[in-house]
Order: C-alpha cells, then structure tokens, then sequence
C-alpha cells in the first residue's frame, strides 16, 4: 500500500462525523463513588466539577448509558466552552486516526516507502523521526487545521512552530507518537497534547515570531492538556483545568466512553519505573534513592517494584492509576510537549512533576526542543525523592538502543 493511500484512507472504521453538539434532553445520573484499595480512586461518576463555578454539575448521557467524551466537555457536561469542543472533537479524531495506523497491517512497510529513516534532523536537538512519527504528525496538524480553533502547532516532529490561522484562539503543542522506537513490537505508544490560549498581545508580531513565543508558554498557563494511551485499550486521559478524567474507545461506535472519573493518584505508591540500566550514570542521590526503595527502607517501609515500558504515556497511565514515580533523570524528555502536558495532568490528579529540583510548571520554556530531567508521579513518594538532593543524571553519553 502506498503512503498516499494510508493517509488518504486512513481509517476505514471511523469515518469523519459532521460535528453536533451534545444533545441536551439526554438522562441524567447520580454520583458513586469507585475506588480500590493501593489504586487511584475514581470519585463521582457522572458528577464533575463544574470549571466555572466550582459547583458540581451533571455529565448527561446518551440513551445506551454512556457518557462520551463529546458529551463530557459539552453543555451538558462541564461545558468547557463552543471553541474547545470543536478543537477536542478535532483532536480525538486524529487520535482515532492514529490509533487505527499504529495498529495497521502495512506500518512496519511505511520506512521504505517515505525514506523518512534517513532524514536528517540538521543539526538540531531532535532524534531523527521515523515514518510513524512523520504520519502521525500529519493527521495531527490536517485535523487542526480543520478545527479553525488553532492560530499555532508547535510539534516534537518541527523544528519550528507553525503559525496556522490569525484569529484562532488556542495554541496547541504536542508530541505526535511519543515511544515510537517500541512500534515494531507492538509496544504501546501515546500521543501528547497541550492547549494554550493564543497570547493576543503579540498579534502584532511577524509570524515566526508570534508563533515561537505563543509556544514558549509557561506550563502554568494550560488551558488544557491530554494524552491518548494506544495499548490493549485506547485512552484519552484529559484535564480541563478541574481534575483528571479518562475515556476509553468503543471500537464498536468509534466513541471515547468515560471511563476515570476525577483520577486520584494515591498519595503514595509502591512502584518506581525508570531505565536503570543508566544506574552507573546516575548521582549518589538517585542511586541511594532507588537502593534504599527497593529495599523497603524507605519512608514507606514495603519493598518497591520497577516497571518500566519505555513508552512515557504507557508508564504515566500506570503511574496515575497505581501510584509511585515514573521518571527520566536524564536530558531527555521535552518541557513543551512533554513535561508541561503530563505534569498538568498529574497535578489535577493530585500528583506531582518535578525536574528533581523544581516544580516543572513553574519553569518558564526558552527553547522549543528544551529537554530536562522528569519526575512525575505521587505526591509523598516525589517529596521522598526530591530530599535526596542529587537526582538529576547529568552524564548523557546518548545511548543507542
Ligand atoms: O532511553 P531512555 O532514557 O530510557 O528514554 C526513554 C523515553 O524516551 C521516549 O521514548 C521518548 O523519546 P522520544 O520523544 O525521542 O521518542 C519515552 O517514551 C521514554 O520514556
């Protein structure tokens, strides 16, 4: 199959459907509460905070009882407002996309057909992306371009920003298919997405210039952020600013369900999930930290287990929901598209992201492709972390796997 006929026809499954707003009349349901004991907690099904008021609000649901995503940021949800429902309707559909291409029959042929192993990044800090990267890219940017709610793109896959429409009101940032080096083994693998408002004051700007600085905002200002885990199941995990909620795809209906209601990540976990192949590379601190967990001498005294997919998404959704740390001390991960977005995530489920030192939405971005340490996870296990001192791995020879 060519490349062209991928990326016209994508996904035979899930045809485009014209956009509606949610429906107004549909039932509405009661709150419960959902919890596990050691997990995270889902508190209020079918009740959310409303975004606005603060106050609770009712999701309404369709008549097969399901909540849709749709459903959720709509009126009848917590109404996150007309522009954001176009732009999550956009942003879902090309994860759909994606998720229908990374599950494809034809992706491991796609790098001979668009040479895209041999692009050179010229000099810049990225790693060189591969075929899936490029097409995931494309669906991303095609389907916000067609949302008309986007002024920039700033992608893990561009060297610059593109500046899309003057009078869109949201910025987005994103890292198209991020663990993209699992693909050939059907390792999990997961989109990243941010939402900024465009920054008005500098529409006088020229292009480049407004789009580069609209990109560099600081992680405190999200809107909103989001990831779309591609593994057994299909989960779009999103805040809006007012807690932490996951959707899973019906493959039947071509619907993201929810799910996760408000995730709680526990306060604590027993699990730390880092590549410690690095360990000679790591500092004292980080060393003595890990030695001391995986004993059980920490401050919570049960010995720590390590998991670790090398897939960020994949490790972050199982950090959330069970709790502990997933980190990368080294320069590796991005504060734009990946820091910012999950650490928003983690924070309104009552985590933490930290760069080992500071907290990482306080960090104002001066450089698109800036990479930094990353810790995410929960809250009493980072502060454990953190009082190491030293975790953050400064030898980073690039390792080659
Ligand atoms: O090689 P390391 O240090 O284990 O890094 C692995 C990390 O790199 C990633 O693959 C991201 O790297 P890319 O953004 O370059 O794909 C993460 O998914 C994963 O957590």
């Amino acid at each position: 199959m060519q490349l062209s006929t991928i990326l016209l026809h994508p996904t035979p499954i899930f045809q485009p459907k014209p956009f509606h707003f949610p429906p107004t009349n549909s039932r509405h349901f009661s709150g419960t509460n959902i919890s596990r004991p050691g997990m995270a907690s889902f508190s209020g099904f079918g009740l959310v905070g409303s975004q606005k008021s603060g106050s609770l609000s009712v999701v309404e649901y369709d008549s097969s009882g399901n909540c849709t995503l749709m459903d959720f940021v709509g009126k009848g949800g917590v109404n996150v407002g007309d522009d954001l429902v176009v732009l999550m309707h956009h942003i879902q559909y090309a994860c759909k996309r994606i998720a229908a291409l990374v599950a494809s029959p034809f992706n491991s042929s796609l790098g001979n057909q668009t040479g895209a192993a041999a692009i050179v990044t010229g000099g810049s800090d990225r790693d060189a992306p591969k075929p899936l990267d490029l097409l995931s890219n494309e669906i991303i940017l095609s389907s916000l371009r067609n949302s008309g709610k986007v002024a920039v793109m700033a992608s893990e896959e561009d060297d610059s920003p593109l500046w899309i429409n003057d009078d869109a009101p949201f910025v987005v940032v994103t890292d198209p298919l991020d663990g993209s080096r699992n693909i050939d083994a059907s390792i999990p693998t997961g989109t990243i997405f941010g939402i900024y408002r465009r920054l008005v004051e500098l529409d006088h700007l020229p292009e480049e210039e407004k789009a580069l600085l609209n990109s560099l905002q600081s992680g405190s200002r999200l809107v909103a952020a989001g990831y779309v885990l591609y593994s057994s199941a299909t989960i779009l995990c999103a805040s809006f600013g007012s807690g932490t909620h996951a959707f899973t795809l019906d493959h039947s209906t071509g619907d993201f369900v929810f799910t996760h209601p408000n995730i709680k990540i526990p306060p604590r976990g027993q699990i730390y999930s880092v590549n410690d192949a690095r360990y000679f590379d790591w500092p004292e601190g980080l060393r003595r930290y890990i030695d001391t967990v995986r004993q059980g001498k920490g401050k919570y005294p049960k010995k720590y287990s390590a998991r670790y997919i090398c897939s960020l998404v994949a490790d972050l959704h199982r950090t959330l929901l069970y709790g502990g740390v997933a980190m990368n001390p080294r320069d590796h991960l991005r504060l734009v598209y990946e820091a910012n977005p999950l650490s928003f995530l983690v924070e309104q489920a009552g985590g933490k992201g930290s760069d080992g030192k500071i907290r990482i939405l306080s960090i104002q971005p001066v450089k698109l492709h800036q990479r930094l340490p990353l810790f995410l996870g929960s809250s009493e296990d980072i502060e454990e972390l953190k009082s190491y001192g030293d975790v953050q791995q400064k030898v980073n020879p690039g390792y080659e796997v």
